[in-house]
């Protein structure tokens, strides 16, 4: 049961109460002493709703092996932005995940509907900037109305660019909680951190919203040695008369944004060295699950505080959950495995499959993350994509690895489908004399069907050099492996002498450039309405497209080799979602 559905028993037997019981009757009378009785029974309202919120089981699928129960979700509505902050995007910009692979407005609200019913009390929604979404305002709106399923806080990270003109509507569709992104007081360093112009129109957006009622509001500054780290004092010392709560932030390491101990200013030493232009400086209490070491300087307004992820986590209070702008859960904003929800969102998968596959997901989550130093190495998305498709092999190797032991550990459809295969005393594609036919799929029903397979090519690196950099001369090898795939699963028919003909609604090939081992990954997705599957028609447009490839370059490099060709997931027809594991 969830705790949402708990929590409103719990608020409506109260009520009950509180109308029939002959103590709480009296207590309505308007006297004195009836005045202080309401004032007990409140308290005593406010206690057993405590004890009754506290004492209910929470959801066993929000809940780790570590028993941290995951009530806060972060929601990455977009990977699009209109600043390009350096510590965040990498200098080549990012590739963006087609818009036909991002999660729809519908999508997000169906994802945290089952999230709040579960128990999450909190949603952030962020990105790349949440503000450029079009459908903010609906997004809130509709967020707002699970606050009756028991959520309680919804808020945003932004970058302030456009805050101040949303804000009116941000408050009136139901936004709670408001953190503002700044790195430096001094509109120069705000152009040169973000690469573009803006900073006067943040600060203008944090002081409309103090002034509307958001308080504090949350500033996050990533301090950068050399770069903005003359500025921590300046930070502290604008706290006096702003209700702000700076967050100052360890520099972290993403793909991309070229991190490496040395540019980064530890926790202890910012503190350090705000002790001793301020002395009587006082540490603050903050909720275990909390990412900041709050402090406050006597008298002043606002606090400040430190978010120290890279040396001294805080992955034992953690209750983070977060969804990709592409629909992948990510239990942990340092780990590189990530399951698709979206995929099984639109394959018609049930809120139960949903919540198996995120319980699954949330039972392996490490206890804390890496350490900074092998952070550093492993592949992750650029920060900004933490809130687009994984552009490395481990992040999809990973990915896929994940997903499929989830998928098995939890679903029968894998079972019914291996039992299927297994179980069939008879070859199909054989008659009576052994003889190949063709299977007659008359009375099979039209149904939607998808198919993805992959497979890879290893390059010299001086092969896979020109081709990610087009410059081989032959020409962009893989625009032309691209359309070598698409004519390919085309012509599957025709080349494989069992297989049906058919319609093929949509095809869509990717690359992912492992550039660690000098590897193309290509992966081919179709999609038709057809009495059978394409399954054949994706493999096979995925082998063309990596011949294409090998032909194109096998006069700089003798050496490639083909792979690891095979069909990852299936869906449609009797057997449902097939998952190779
Ligand atoms: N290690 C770690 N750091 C996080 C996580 N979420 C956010 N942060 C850090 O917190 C910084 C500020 O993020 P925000 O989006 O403002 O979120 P927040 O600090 O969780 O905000 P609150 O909800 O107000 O607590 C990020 O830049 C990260 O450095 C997380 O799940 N793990
Ligand atoms: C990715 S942004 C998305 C929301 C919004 N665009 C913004 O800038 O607030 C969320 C937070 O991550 C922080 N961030 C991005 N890259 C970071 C890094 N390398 N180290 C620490 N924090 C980082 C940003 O400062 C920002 O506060
Ligand atoms: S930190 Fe925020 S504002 Fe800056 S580039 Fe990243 S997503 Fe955009
Ligand atoms: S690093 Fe991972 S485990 Fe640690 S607080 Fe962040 S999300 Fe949670």
């Amino acid at each position: 049961m969830n705790q949402g559905f708990y929590k409103h028993m719990a608020a409506a037997s109260l009520f009950k109460r509180c109308v029939v019981s002959p103590i709480q009757y009296r207590s309505c009378n308007s006297t004195a002493s009836s005045r202080q009785s309401i004032k007990v029974q409140v308290e005593d309202y406010d206690q057993k709703w405590e004890k009754i919120r506290t004492a209910k089981p929470f959801s066993e699928f929000l809940t780790d092996k570590f028993n941290r129960k995951h009530n806060y979700l972060r929601i990455s509505l977009t990977e699009r932005c209109n600043l390009r902050c350096q510590y965040c995007m990498p200098e080549e910009g990012v590739q963006l995940t087609p818009k036909k692979n991002i999660l729809t407005y519908e999508e997000i609200i169906k994802l945290a509907t089952i999230f709040v019913k579960e128990g999450v009390t909190k949603i952030r929604l962020t990105g790349g900037e949440p503000l450029v979404h079009p459908k903010i305002i609906n997004i809130i709106g509709s967020l707002n109305e699970l606050k009756n399923y028991g959520l309680e806080d919804i808020g945003i990270t932004t970058n302030g660019i456009t805050l101040k003109r949303h804000l009116p509507s941000l408050k009136a569709a139901g936004l709670t909680h408001i953190n503002v992104s700044l790195d430096s007081l001094i509109p120069a360093k705000f152009e040169f951190f973000t690469r573009r112009k803006g900073h006067s129109k943040v600060l203008e957006s944090i002081d409309t919203a103090l002034n509307i009622g958001y308080k504090p509001v949350k500033v996050n500054c990533v301090v950068m040695k050399n770069q903005n780290d003359d500025e921590i004092l300046d930070f502290v010392e604008w706290t006096k008369d702003k209700h702000v709560d700076v967050r100052f932030i360890e520099y972290m390491p993403f793909d991309g944004n070229k991190w490496n101990d040395k540019k980064m200013i530890k926790y202890s030493d910012m503190l350090n060295k705000i002790k001793k232009s301020y002395p009587d400086v006082q540490r603050q209490d903050d909720e275990l699950s909390s990412t900041s070491k709050t402090f406050k300087i006597p008298g002043y307004k606002g606090s400040f505080g430190f978010i120290s992820s890279m040396t001294e986590n805080f992955c034992s209070g953690c209750n983070r959950l977060r969804i990709t702008a592409d629909g992948n859960l990510k239990v942990c904003l340092f780990g590189n495995s990530e399951v698709d929800l979206k995929d099984l969102l639109r394959n018609g998968g049930t809120e139960d499959e949903i919540l198996q596959i995120i319980g699954a997901a949330v039972g392996r989550k490490h206890a804390r993350h890496a350490g900074m130093f092998n952070i550093q190495k492993m592949k992750n998305r650029p920060m900004i994509l933490i809130g687009g498709y994984c552009h490395s092999k481990s992040n999809n190797d990973e990915y896929y690895t994940q997903y499929n032991k989830i998928f098995q550990s939890t679903s029968d459809n894998y079972e019914d489908h291996y039992n299927n295969i297994f179980n069939q005393s008879k070859f199909s594609h054989t008659d009576e004399e052994g003889r190949a036919q063709m299977v007659n799929v008359g009375e099979k029903s039209v149904t939607n069907r998808t198919a993805l397979a992959s497979g890879k090519i290893r390059l010299s690196s001086e092969a896979f050099r020109l081709v990610v950099e087009n410059k081989h001369k032959k020409g962009d090898v893989l625009t032309v492996a691209k359309i070598a795939g698409i004519q390919g699963t085309k012509q599957t028919s025709n080349l494989i002498p069992l297989c049906h003909n058919i319609n093929l609604d949509g095809v869509d090939i990717n690359f992912d450039l492992d550039r660690e081992n000098n590897e193309i990954v290509v992966r081919v997705s179709i999609e038709c309405h057809a009495k059978t599957g394409v399954e054949m028609e994706a493999l096979v447009g995925v082998s063309t497209s990596l011949l294409t490839i090998y032909d194109m370059i096998k006069a700089v490099d003798k050496t490639a080799i083909i792979f690891d060709v095979k069909l990852d997931k299936k869906f449609g027809g009797k057997s449902g979602l097939f998952i190779n594991k």
